[in-house]
């Protein structure tokens, strides 16, 4: 029987002490601290945006819910998920060879009690945490301590509503293995992103210095579809082209496949983008000529959206039914971790047609330097002078 999965609880990320995760959370990101514990050989704090939750174990001491991965550098780790009956998926997990981390176990304070286990992934240092929250009626998880209440009522300008979806950078040819281990464990299934992507081999965008390969998939709750608006996740795996992109980046310098980013959704990008840039989130620019493709302006105008004001906040929009995203930089000091903001209306792919976009204006971009004889880098949206989204997916870097 495969193990069906309730929800999508929290993400976890191990940090070595003092790296500041939390604080940029909190007040560039605007999560709210509302549960922690704290002992002498670990420090564990839970933050929440809307139903997007972070769990951040400081240090490599004893935690709770999730095993200490002595990771090199800075990472987030483990997706843990609400599930009904831990002993049963645990004993259905290790059937299939799946060895478990942590076998069931019971962590009981005044609030009530949870069962829970972890199971190592197929993907690099990726575990899963499975937890049964029935008996529980406190702030998060037995061993936290409640920390003052989420505010509710106003309407926060930078607000986040849920994970849209997880993208984990994935070592090549492994695609195929980490859906047949997800499918198989816990009965996920594949999903087209879009009319050119294929079942077999996803969706491609290939050829002129970009190799990436963008597979999509997503859990089923009992033998049911999850809603659209549950979290997807996306396997993104770089295909041999001369060049490193922005996953061949990340495998180096998180030392294995791992997640690559985590999509927040929100209801209005404008002003989350704005209000997050003005606490002092640093956001990914695209170069000028995205905006100034032949028909983008129209594109955007046809989907009831500003081209100034998009292009001023740096917010890409594709317009297959369209979605509309905007990336961070990484926010460890590798190039590895980023978050995304993204709002869909009926689309349900990953902006396959920005990175074709974006790809196609950086090369503009690069022509209109040569032909200039420029030896300035271009202008980005914002007019710094960095070719951030080069940076972003190493689209064509010479
Ligand atoms: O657009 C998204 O959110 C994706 O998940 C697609 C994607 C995958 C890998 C990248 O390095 C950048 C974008």
């Amino acid at each position: 029987m495969t193990a069906f999965l309730s929800r999508l609880s929290h993400i976890t990320f191990h940090v070595p002490t003092g790296t500041g995760l939390v604080s940029d959370l909190v007040d560039k990101f605007r999560f709210h601290l509302f549960a922690e514990r704290v002992t002498a050989r670990a420090r564990q704090l839970a933050l929440r945006k809307g139903a997007a939750v972070f769990l951040v174990n400081e240090s490599d001491g004893e935690f709770l819910y999730d095993i200490s991965p002595l990771h090199p550098v800075s990472t987030a780790s483990n997706v843990c998920f609400e599930v009904q009956d831990v002993p049963t998926v645990s004993q259905s997990l290790q059937e299939w060879g799946c060895p478990l981390a942590i076998p069931p176990t019971d962590v009981t304070d005044s609030g009530g009690s949870v069962t829970y286990c972890v199971v190592r992934s197929v993907v690099g240092n990726i575990s899963h945490t499975l937890l049964d929250c029935s008996r529980y009626r406190g702030a998060f998880l037995p061993g936290f301590r409640a920390m003052g209440d989420v505010p509710e009522g106003l309407r926060d300008p930078a607000e986040a509503t849920h994970f849209d979806h997880i993208t984990y950078a994935c070592s090549r040819g492994s695609t195929q293995a980490v859906l047949d281990w997800y499918q198989h464990c816990f009965g996920f299934q594949r999903f087209i992103m879009n009319r050119q992507g294929d079942v077999a081999e996803g969706y491609r965008i290939h050829g002129h210095g970009m190799g990436l390969r963008l597979t999509a998939m997503r859990y089923r709750k009992g033998s049911e579809p999850r809603l659209v608006d549950d979290c997807k996740f996306v396997l993104a795996e770089s295909l041999p082209e001369p060049g490193k992109n922005q996953v061949d980046a990340f495998l180096e310098q998180h030392g294995g496949a791992g997640i690559q980013h985590v999509g927040l959704y929100t209801t209005d990008i404008v002003s989350t983008a704005r209000a997050l840039a003005q606490a002092g989130v640093r956001f990914v620019e695209p170069p000028q000529a995205y905006y100034s493709e032949a028909g983008k302006a129209e594109e955007i105008r046809a989907a009831g959206q500003d081209p100034w004001l998009l292009s001023h906040h740096g917010i890409l929009l594709d317009a297959e039914r369209y979605l509309m995203q905007i990336f961070t930089k990484p926010i460890f000091p590798e190039e590895t971790f980023f978050l995304e903001l993204i709002k869909r209306r009926g689309a349900a792919g990953f902006g396959e047609g920005n990175i074709r976009a974006l790809w196609r204006s950086v090369q503009r971009q690069k022509g209109q330097v040569q032909e200039a004889g420029c030896k300035e880098p271009p202008k980005t949206a914002q007019g710094t002078g960095e070719l951030c989204c080069c940076q972003w997916l190493d689209l064509g870097r010479p």
